[in-house]
């Protein structure tokens, strides 16, 4: 599992280890891991002796892990200048280091010898804020970032990404765009939700000692291989298809008769012994799919399951709303999607007695609630965050990150690390749906179930794209090659 701690959660972390250890002890780890970071790059390009490195550094202590950095790497042989983003304010004791080990230290306005390197630095380290920062880069520490990466040298941030929100992926002004950041200690939320985590590119956590500081639960994690193989149900020798659980699915409609197709396509490949369908996209569904047990009337006539999916391509006439309303009124688990998002009542939701899961968009989740897309795009883990708590469910927002949060306090959002840009596609979510209600019926708890859902899909994606575009069917298709990786 990889895990998220706010910055007050790492803040005092970092206090109690800090009370044990010498003065300075903590920064000095955290240079260490960025200069070996840093070194395994240059290497990469070349060698790590007469490198040129620039390090742009903050007034803060992330300029200090940068400045400390750079002195490791000035004695190994690299020229090391650092450019202070506020004139004549570094790290004092950092910037000394960097002098005597043969470095330079300059302001960012000063025309100096480094600039005639423009074109031929070999590593910009970024280190003008980290978990310190507060709402976007300054005109002026932007510009430095736009001049000394404008050449196109791999960008090194330290902690964070400068301008990013540490807590919550938020961007909020110019942030700098990085090729890898060395985060010290755990990694904060804005590395694995975006808009922040794109520009973090990739991670590499350095170990400070903070391990045992930390408290057991996270504010994010993510599942791994692992962690999604243990969760997957597998068949027992006395099992048969009922034990296995059904899977309902209420999807679909005259005018969209392919989004019962795709729901099913994903459920069948859930783990769930069998698929119920009911709706009035039969014929469709058994054309393609002849193992689904199909109803043509109401979902509440349809027979027993143990977990019902409703909505993808519901429309919004009588009929989808009878679905909704039985669905709704059953004691298992529900997952409702796309129209059925339309059709909710907070109300209803909320006075359920087993559990439901909502599945939205981005835009399905700004019309719950009430704002704009763009709104919820930019503030992700805030919106999944308040849909669960508004609701009374477990909330999957999908999108370039996908977030799962419920409604039980004290309990980690999980982020989906797997997926690609070829994902949004027509149906996809249809059959991420299907998928995650097979996961329901097979028993697993609604945040597991969700998670890792979305985990296959986005695995099944991959491995279905790989580089090109592709149709919700080949995402459906392959789910058993993803679950097979998972189990390997
Ligand atoms: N606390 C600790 O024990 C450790 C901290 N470490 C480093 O220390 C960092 C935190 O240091 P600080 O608390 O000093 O804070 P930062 O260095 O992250 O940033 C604070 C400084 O940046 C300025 N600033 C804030 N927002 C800005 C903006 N939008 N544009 C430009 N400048 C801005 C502030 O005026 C302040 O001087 C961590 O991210 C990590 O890199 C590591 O050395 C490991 C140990
Ligand atoms: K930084």
């Amino acid at each position: 599992m990889r895990t998220a701690y706010s910055v007050e959660t790492v803040r005092a972390a970092e206090q109690a280890l800090m009370a044990r250890l010498p003065e300075g002890a903590l920064m000095q780890r955290a240079a260490a891991g960025l200069a070996a970071a840093c070194a395994d790059l240059l290497r990469r390009a070349g060698r790590v002796y007469g490198s040129r490195v620039v390090l742009l550094v903050g007034t803060g202590d992330n300029g200090g892990d940068a400045l400390y950095a750079g002195a490791r790497l000035a004695r190994r042989g690299a020229g090391v200048v650092a450019v202070r983003a506020v004139p004549g304010r570094a790290h004092e004791g950092g910037s000394a280091a960097l002098l005597a080990a043969g470095g330079r230290v300059v302001d960012g306005g000063e025309s100096t010898t480094h600039q005639d390197w423009a074109g031929r630095i070999d590593l910009v380290v970024d280190a003008i804020t980290g978990i310190g920062g507060r709402g976007g880069l300054r005109p002026d520490a932007a510009g430095l970032v736009g001049r000394y990466t404008a050449h196109g040298a791999p960008v090194v941030a330290v902690d964070l990404p400068s301008g990013v929100e540490a807590d919550t992926g938020e961007v909020p002004g110019e942030a700098v765009r990085a090729d890898a950041t060395v985060t010290f200690g755990a990694y904060k939320p804005a590395l694995l939700v975006d808009p922040a985590a794109e520009r973090a590119g990739a991670l590499r956590l350095v170990d400070i000692g903070l391990g045992a500081e930390l408290p057991g639960v996270p504010d994010l994690e993510a599942l791994q291989y692992a962690d999604v193989a243990a969760l997957l149900p597998v068949p027992a020798a006395e099992s048969d298809k009922y034990r296995r659980g059904v899977v309902g699915i209420a999807a679909g409609s005259a005018r969209y008769p392919g989004a019962a197709v795709l729901a099913v396509s994903g459920a069948l490949r859930g783990g769930a012994g069998a698929v119920r369908y009911a709706g009035p996209g039969g014929a469709a569904v058994i054309a393609r799919h002849p193992e689904t047990l199909v109803h043509a009337g109401r979902p509440a006539r349809a027979g027993r399951v143990q977990a019902w999916v409703v909505g993808p391509g519901l429309g919004d006439g009588t009929d989808a709303v009878a679905a909704v309303s039985d669905i709704l009124a059953t004691d298992v688990p529900v997952l409702v999607d796309a129209d059925g998002l339309r059709l909710l009542d907070a109300e209803v939701v909320r006075a359920r007695t087993a559990p439901t899961v909502l599945t939205p968009h981005a835009g399905e989740a700004a019309a719950l609630l009430g704002a704009r897309r763009e709104e919820v795009e930019a503030g992700r883990l805030a919106a999944v965050r308040e849909l669960a708590a508004r609701f009374g469910a477990t909330v999957l927002l999908k999108g370039s990150t996908t977030l799962i949060a419920t409604d039980t306090p004290h309990t980690p959002v999980r982020v989906n690390p797997t997926g690609t840009g070829w994902l949004a596609t027509a149906g996809s979510g249809d059959v991420l749906s299907g998928l995650t209600g097979s996961l329901l019926a097979a028993g697993l708890a609604p945040l597991d179930a969700a998670s890792a859902g979305a985990y296959l899909h986005g695995l099944a994606a991959r491995r279905a794209a790989d580089g090109s575009p592709l149709a919700a069917l080949d995402v459906a298709d392959a789910i058993p090659a993803a679950w097979r990786d998972v189990r390997a």
